[in-house]
C-alpha cells in the first residue's frame, strides 16, 4: 500500500506556522500605511490637542460668571473681542467678560467653559445676555485630553486601521516603519487545468483556484503574484517553484498535494537541497492532503486542488502564517468575523478530524438559522452560495439541529 501521511492536528500545524519570522522592515509615507503592520511603537511627543479648544460655536466664559443664569434672569457679560480660528487669543479673559469663538477655537487664558451661541444674545453695546448656566469645562476639549504627551497608543505588530492612521497624522507622523507586505506566489498545477483566456477542451477545467486564492491573499494583507499553470511534469514544477522562491516570501502550490502518481508537489519540494517537509496531511475536512514545508527559511504550502479545500486551508492555516510573516502580533481570536446562529439540521462528523461545513444564513421566525450548504469540495459554487462556515471539533460525532453554532463569515 502507498505510504499515507501521518495527519497533524490543526493546533500542531498552527504551532509550526508560528516558527516563521517576520519579514524585513521598511519606511513608508503615512498615506500608504492603511492595512500595513507597524514595526515600531509610536509615542506621542506632544499633547493632542496642544491647547484647550471649544467644541461649540459661542462664547468663552468663566463658568462661575454664568452660575444661576436663566432666560428670566440672564447673566450679563461684557464681550471683549473675538478669537480668530487657528490663532492664539490676544488677551486673557477677565472676570465678567466673554470672547466670541467658533468650534475648534482656542480658549483664552482664564476661560474655562464655552456657552453655546443659542443660549446667548449680544446687545448693541457689546453686552452679552447668557440664558444658561455652564459648568466648568463644558463644551471644552482640554489640552492633552485626546492624547497626553508620552502615551503610546499604537504598538509594534498592530495592523493599521483608518482611525490609527488618523491618530498618527494628528501626532505629526509623516512616515512609519512597517513590516514588508508578504508577497505570495500562486502556482496552479495539473494537466487538466487551463488558463481562463483559452477555449476549454473536453476534460479540461479552468484555473479557478489561482483567482480565488489571490483574492484571499489580498484580503489577508498579502501581495498575490499569479505565476500561472504548470502541467504535471516534475522539472517544470521545480522550475516554477524556483521562480516563486526567488521573487516572493511564500509559495502556494495549488493541486498535486495528495499521494497519487501525478501528485508532484512533495517530490518537487524535496528536490530543493534545504527542504524540510513539516506537515503532510492534516486532520481536517476538507483539506486533508495539505503540505507545509520550508526551503531554507522560506515557507511553502501545497494546497489541495479542490477549490473549497484550498480555500479552507487558506483561512485556517495560511492566514496565521501570513500573520507571522507580516509581523502582526495581535493574532485574531477568530478567523474572521463571527455570528451566532441556530443549526437548521443534524450534521454528522467523523471523530479524529475537524470539519468545516459551509452554511448559508437564513433569518426566519425570529432566529438566525445556519443552513448547511452540502456538496463536494470540488464545487466552488457551494462557497458562493454560503455566507460562512461552522467548525465541528476534532472529537465530536456531529452537531444537532437546534444547537447554537458560531458561523465564521467569509
Ligand atoms: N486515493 C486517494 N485519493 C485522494 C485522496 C485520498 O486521501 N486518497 N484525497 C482526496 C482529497 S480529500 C483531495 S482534497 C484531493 C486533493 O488532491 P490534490 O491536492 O493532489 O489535487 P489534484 O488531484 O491536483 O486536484 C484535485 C481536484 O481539484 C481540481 N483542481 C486542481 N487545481 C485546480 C485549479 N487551479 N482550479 C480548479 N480546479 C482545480 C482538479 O482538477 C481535481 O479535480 O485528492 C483526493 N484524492
Ligand atoms: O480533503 Mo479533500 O480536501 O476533502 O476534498
Amino acid at each position: 500500500m502507498i505510504e499515507f501521511f501521518r495527519l497533524k492536528t490543526i493546533p500542531e500545524v498552527l504551532e509550526i506556522t508560528r516558527r516563521f519570522m517576520p519579514l524585513k522592515v521598511e519606511l513608508i509615507p503615512l498615506a500608504k500605511a492603511y492595512n500595513r503592520v507597524l514595526a515600531e511603537s509610536i509615542t506621542a511627543l506632544e499633547d493632542v490637542p496642544e491647547f484647550s479648544r471649544s467644541t461649540m460655536d459661542g462664547y468663552a466664559v468663566r463658568a462661575q460668571d454664568t452660575f444661576g443664569a436663566s432666560p428670566g434672569s440672564p447673566a450679563l457679560l461684557e464681550v471683549v473681542g473675538e478669537v480668530g480660528m487657528g490663532e492664539e487669543p490676544r488677551v486673557p479673559l477677565g472676570p465678567g467678560q466673554a470672547q466670541r469663538l467658533a468650534t475648534g477655537g482656542m480658549l483664552p487664558m482664564d476661560a474655562d467653559a464655552v456657552v453655546m451661541l443659542e443660549y446667548t444674545q449680544e446687545l448693541a453695546d457689546r453686552t452679552l445676555e447668557v440664558y444658561r448656566t455652564v459648568a466648568p469645562l463644558e463644551n471644552v476639549v482640554q489640552r492633552g485630553e485626546d492624547v497626553p504627551a508620552g502615551t503610546t497608543l499604537l504598538h509594534t505588530g498592530v495592523r493599521l486601521r483608518p482611525q490609527d492612521i488618523g491618530l498618527l497624522a494628528a501626532l505629526g507622523v509623516i512616515e512609519v516603519k512597517v513590516y514588508q507586505k508578504p508577497r505570495v506566489a500562486i502556482i496552479a498545477s495539473g494537466d487538466e487545468i487551463t488558463s481562463i483566456d483559452v477555449p476549454l477542451q473536453m476534460g479540461q477545467m479552468r484555473d479557478a483556484n489561482s483567482y480565488a486564492l489571490a483574492g484571499q491573499v489580498a484580503a489577508m494583507g498579502g501581495e498575490p503574484q499569479l505565476l500561472g499553470i504548470v502541467p504535471d511534469r516534475l522539472e517544470l514544477l521545480i522550475e516554477k517553484m524556483a521562480v516563486g522562491l526567488a521573487e516572493t516570501d511564500l509559495v502556494l502550490l495549488s493541486g498535486g498535494s495528495s499521494v497519487g502518481t501525478r501528485d508532484l508537489a512533495i517530490a518537487a519540494i524535496r528536490s530543493f537541497p534545504q527542504a524540510e517537509v513539516l506537515v503532510h496531511g492534516v486532520a481536517i475536512s476538507p483539506g486533508k492532503p495539505t503540505i507545509l514545508a520550508r526551503i531554507g527559511s522560506q515557507p511553502i504550502f501545497g494546497l489541495p486542488g479542490h477549490p473549497v479545500s484550498a480555500m479552507v486551508i487558506m483561512e485556517v492555516m495560511v492566514r496565521p502564517l501570513l500573520t507571522c510573516l507580516a509581523g502582526e502580533s495581535q493574532v485574531r481570536k477568530d478567523w474572521g468575523r463571527t455570528i451566532k446562529a441556530v443549526l437548521s439540521r443534524n450534521l454528522a462528523s467523523t471523530i479524529g478530524r475537524e470539519d468545516f461545513i459551509r452554511v448559508r444564513l437564513c433569518p426566519a421566525g425570529g432566529n438566525m438559522w445556519a443552513e448547511p450548504v452540502l456538496g463536494k469540495s470540488g464545487l466552488i459554487s457551494t462557497m458562493v452560495k454560503a455566507d460562512g462556515w461552522i467548525r465541528i471539533p476534532l472529537n465530536t460525532e456531529g452537531l444537532e439541529k437546534g444547537e447554537e453554532v458560531e458561523v465564521i463569515l467569509f
